[in-house]
């Protein structure tokens, strides 16, 4: 199967356990647990793929940051949001160099006032 579309088939998958049976599906009890749980699970799988780089082993980093892909996505499904809404803004950064980037983000900063 075709690897292009993973992140967005993932993500319905993720949608569709929305009150299904955590008994029968992890995603569905993470979000029974809410959102404490969830970003418990994302806070755990960054310091993984932390630990596994700073260990060197390529497996296991592919591993912690496949973990930490997946939290992250039930994270976002959690706040109403799609994976394609994160390429979105990576595509817009494309060929923007990141001091550029981090600039404009002092003037503009997401969310929040300028400093
Ligand atoms: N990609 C994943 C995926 N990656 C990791 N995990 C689960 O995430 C958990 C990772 O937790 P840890 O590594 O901390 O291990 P753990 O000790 O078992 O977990 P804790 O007890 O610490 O919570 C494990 O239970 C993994 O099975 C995933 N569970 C589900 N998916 C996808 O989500 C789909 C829906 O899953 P269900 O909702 O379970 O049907 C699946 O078909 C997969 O495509």
């Amino acid at each position: 199967m075709s690897q292009d579309a993973i992140l967005s088939r993932l993500a319905d998958v993720i949608e569709s356990r929305r009150g299904a049976d955590p008994e029968r599906s992890y995603v569905a009890r993470l979000f029974h647990k809410g959102t404490d749980a969830i970003l418990k699970k994302v806070g755990e799988e960054a310091t993984e793929t932390v630990m596994a780089a700073k260990d060197g082993d390529a497996e296991k980093i592919l591993y912690e940051v496949a973990d930490l892909w997946f939290h992250s996505m039930v994270a976002l499904a959690h706040f109403g949001l799609r994976p394609e809404q994160v390429l979105s803004e990576l595509a817009r950064r494309e060929g923007l160099s990141g001091l550029q980037e981090f600039a404009a983000r002092q003037s503009n900063p997401p969310g929040g006032t300028a400093a």
